[in-house]
Parts: structure tokens; C-alpha cells; sequence
């Protein structure tokens, strides 16, 4: 078992604190010590225990500390590493739960110069359109992926106490490239986000508005879940992982095109076969998701 004796937490939000919550749940860490934007938010995040103590500077955060996960949105990413490099001991690692890889790997190497060596790249796949400490759970993260995205610098030790630290909070990592990341979620996380988040605007902003969502129900409500995400969050992710985004998007309206064409022709098979082979492509996906939690 991993044992850490001080770990920072930089945006003590829903994955931060979900991260620390784990962690002293799990008994694998002595301290855990918050920095971020708001201090109404760090007493918060205290006064829940998601956090030990709040670090008023840079300075005072990195000192001593074992390992530090970023965990703001991953536009702040770049500047928090650029502030917390002057303080950078040898000894710390530094890892972040931000959505999206290749920018924030890059950055890395950009400012970190050899002591890249400190920084494994990250990502949990589990959350929700929920954020803030009061959202955090200790239990976020069992039996759900991280995605570690080392670089050729990433050293081997940095990322073995990742790699451990998250599988103390009951998490089984993967490991993939910057590239191959951000092209997977941008298919299967940042897509569907963009679709919910448009698909609810769109609504809103007709004569009647109020009727539609007066009479939405279940299905509306499941396919816009995620349209009640954090927008700062999603507009930093979008923005940056928008190559990889516009192509999923395209291949997307393309789809919609072939459904139109044939709702124009009243081709009841052609429509009927294409909800066939989505529904069980579906009940597919989730029977394998029923089989990996339970092995
Ligand atoms: N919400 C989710 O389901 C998931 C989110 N992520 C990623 O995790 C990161 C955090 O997301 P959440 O915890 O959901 O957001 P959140 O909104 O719950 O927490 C973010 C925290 O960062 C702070 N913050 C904002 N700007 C900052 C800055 N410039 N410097 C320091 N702190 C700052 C905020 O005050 C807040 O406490 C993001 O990069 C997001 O892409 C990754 C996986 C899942
Ligand atoms: O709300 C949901 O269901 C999500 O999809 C949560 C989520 C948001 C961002 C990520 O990078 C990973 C997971």
C-alpha cells in the first residue's frame, strides 16, 4: 500500500476532492493540503475534510509535498505549472485529472524542461455534471479506469506512485498516448457534451420554450444530463481538443444526413435497421461494462 505523506490537491473540486477522499479513506496519506482560485472555496472544502489545511501560496503548497494533482480546468493547467515550478522539490511528483492530454503534456514539457521527468499526465474516467468539494465522494473512483498518457521523459517512478495512488482509490489504469486519448474522448465524452449542450441552447432560445420543456420527459432528460455540466470546464475542453472534436462532429452530421435522407424517403427499414444495429451495439457495450465491473 501506498503511504504519502503530503499530497496538494490544485482546484479542490469534484475530482480533487473525490482524489483526496479516497486516498484518506484508503489510509494512504497523512495530509492532504488545498490551493486554488477561491478561498471561500478552500474553507469549504475544509470544513468538509475533504481538505487538512489550505496552502496560501505556491511556496507553502510544493513544500514537502509528495505528489500534487492539478485538478482545475485544463485551460488554468499551463499556469499553474509555470507557479508551482519555482518550488518544484526533487522528490515531488505532479500529476493532473484534466480531460484532455496532448495540451497539457505538451505544456509540460514546454515549461518543466527536464523535469518532465516529474509530471505523469492523467485522467479518471468517472465524474459527473456535478462539481465543487460538496460534490466530492470517496467512492468516485472504484472499480472505474484513469488513463495515464506518460511521454518519453515521464520517469518510471513518478509514474509507478501514480499509478498506485490511483489504484488505492480503487481504480484500475490504463495507458494510452496523448494522441490516442484525446481522439478516443473526443468521441465518446466531449462529442456527446457538445450534442446535449446544443440540442438544450437550441430549445431554449425558441417562442416556445416553455412548452417544450414543460412536456419533456424521461428521454429528454437522459440524452441532456451532461447539458448541466460545468461550462468553464467544457469550454476549456472543447476548445482545446477541438481538432479531434470538429472531425467527430463532422463524421456525427454525416450520420444525421443518411438519417434525414431516409425519414425524407419513408424508408421504415432502412430506419428501423439502423436503430437495430444501435440498440445492439449498445446492449453490447453495456453487457461488457456489467462483466468488467463484476470480474
Ligand atoms: N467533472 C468530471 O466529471 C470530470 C472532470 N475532469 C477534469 O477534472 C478537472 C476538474 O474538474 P471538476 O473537479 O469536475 O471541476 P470543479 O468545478 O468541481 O472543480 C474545479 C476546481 O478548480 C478551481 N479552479 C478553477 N480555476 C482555477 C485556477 N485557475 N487555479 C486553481 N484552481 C482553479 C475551482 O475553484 C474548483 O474548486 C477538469 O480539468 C476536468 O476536465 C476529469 C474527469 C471527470
Ligand atoms: O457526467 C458524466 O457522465 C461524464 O461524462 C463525466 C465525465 C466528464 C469529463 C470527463 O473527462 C470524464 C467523465
Amino acid at each position: 500500500m501506498v503511504k504519502l505523506n503530503k499530497i496538494v490537491i490544485a482546484g479542490v473540486g469534484l475530482i480533487g476532492g473525490s482524489f483526496a477522499l479516497a486516498l484518506k479513506q484508503a489510509g494512504a496519506v497523512r495530509e492532504v493540503v488545498g490551493i486554488g482560485r477561491t478561498r471561500a472555496t478552500l474553507e469549504r472544502a475544509k470544513q468538509l475534510g475533504v481538505i487538512d489545511a489550505i496552502a496560501d501560496d505556491w511556496a507553502g503548497a510544493m513544500q514537502g509535498a509528495d505528489l500534487v494533482l492539478l485538478a482545475m480546468p485544463v485551460g488554468a493547467m499551463e499556469a499553474a505549472l509555470q507557479a508551482l515550478l519555482p518550488h518544484l522539490e526533487a522528490h515531488t511528483v505532479v500529476t493532473d485529472g484534466g480531460s484532455t492530454k496532448r495540451d497539457i503534456l505538451q505544456a509540460a514539457e514546454r515549461i518543466l524542461g527536464a523535469r518532465v521527468a516529474q509530471f505523469v499526465p492523467g485522467h479518471p474516467i468517472a465524474g459527473s455534471e456535478k462539481g465543487g468539494a460538496a460534490a466530492a465522494q470517496a467512492d468516485l473512483y472504484r472499480d472505474r479506469r484513469v488513463v495515464l498518457t506518460p511521454g518519453s521523459a515521464t520517469g518510471t517512478d513518478g509514474l509507478a506512485l501514480v499509478r498506485t495512488a490511483w489504484e488505492a482509490c480503487g481504480a484500475k489504469v490504463d495507458i494510452l498516448s496523448t494522441a490516442a486519448h484525446d481522439r478516443v474522448f473526443a468521441a465518446v465524452s466531449h462529442l456527446p457534451h457538445l450534442l446535449a449542450y446544443a440540442l438544450v441552447h437550441e430549445f431554449a432560445a425558441r417562442d416556445n420554450a416553455g412548452e417544450l420543456f414543460g412536456f419533456a420527459a424521461g428521454g429528454f432528460r437522459d440524452f441532456t444530463r451532461i447539458a448541466s455540466s460545468h461550462p468553464e470546464m467544457w469550454r476549456d475542453i472543447c476548445i482545446v481538443n477541438r481538432a479531434p472534436l470538429i472531425a467527430e462532429l463532422d463524421a456525427y452530421m454525416a450520420a444525421l444526413l443518411r438519417l434525414r435522407t431516409l425519414l425524407a424517403a419513408a424508408d421504415a427499414n432502412g430506419l428501423e435497421a439502423v436503430f437495430a444495429a444501435a440498440r445492439q451495439a449498445r446492449d453490447e457495450w453495456l453487457h461488457g461494462m456489467s462483466e468488467n465491473a463484476e470480474e
